[in-house]
């Protein structure tokens, strides 16, 4: 069991408050779905979570704890999909498990890649492929080191009706395996979750 909080989280960006006192928790087996419209901080909120951005104050914590940090924990996909496009989608998948360690129960790069259908594209440079397989070869990142906690912002954009039900299997194995998941999203996504819904920005 495994809970990650955060207490009274203020965010701030450019001098702006961005998210101000902000509470939630999310236990393993738990999505939290973050909306709110354009501007709200969905993107903001995760990427502090990651580690990516500092709060201005308030705490977020573990528990229970560990000696690895909530960001070595973490699996955080952007929605700028990072991959280098003069890489191949497996050589890229390589090189992310290389930079995270392996030995941790993940999917080879082929395989990972076979999961969200696209062994056919494996060997291209990602610059080649498209909107939507570019997302899926992001995501297959998730299955390439074993994190426990996923960061998914607008983890369904780009994706057809087939590569969206790719996803939500995804992460609901993910779930039912004991992960944990915070997504932002403005779309429905079809799996149980609970709902933080981010007001007006400052
Ligand atoms: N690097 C930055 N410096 C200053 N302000 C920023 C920076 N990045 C984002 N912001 C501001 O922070 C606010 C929240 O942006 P954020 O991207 O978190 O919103 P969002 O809810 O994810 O929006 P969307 O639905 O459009 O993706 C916006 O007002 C944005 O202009």
């Amino acid at each position: 069991m495994m809970r990650l909080s955060a207490s009274r989280l203020t965010i701030e960006r450019g001098g702006r408050t961005i998210l101000r006192n902000l509470d939630f928790a999310v236990d393993s087996g738990e999505m939290l779905i973050v909306t709110g419209r354009n501007g709200a901080g969905k993107s903001t909120l995760l990427r502090a979570l990651a580690g990516l951005l500092p709060l201005a104050s308030g705490a977020l914590a573990l528990s229970p704890s560990s000696e690895d940090s909530i960001a070595e924990q973490t699996h955080y996909i952007g929605h700028a999909d990072a991959l280098k496009n003069s890489l191949t989608a497996a050589e890229n998948l390589e090189f992310f498990a290389a930079l995270l360690d392996l030995g941790r129960g993940g999917l080879e790069p082929y395989a990972a890649l076979d999961s969200f259908g696209l062994r056919h594209v494996a060997d291209l440079p990602a610059a080649y492929l498209s909107a939507g397989q570019k997302r899926r070869a992001a995501l297959a990142k998730l299955l390439v080191a074993r994190r426990p906690i996923w960061l998914l912002d607008e983890p369904t954009t780009a994706l057809d009706t087939a590569s969206q039900a790719l996803i939500l299997s995804v992460i609901g194995a993910h779930l039912a395996a004991g992960g944990l998941v915070v997504a932002s999203t403005h779309a429905r996504l079809d799996l149980p979750a609970r709902e933080l819904q981010l007001g007006a920005a400052a």
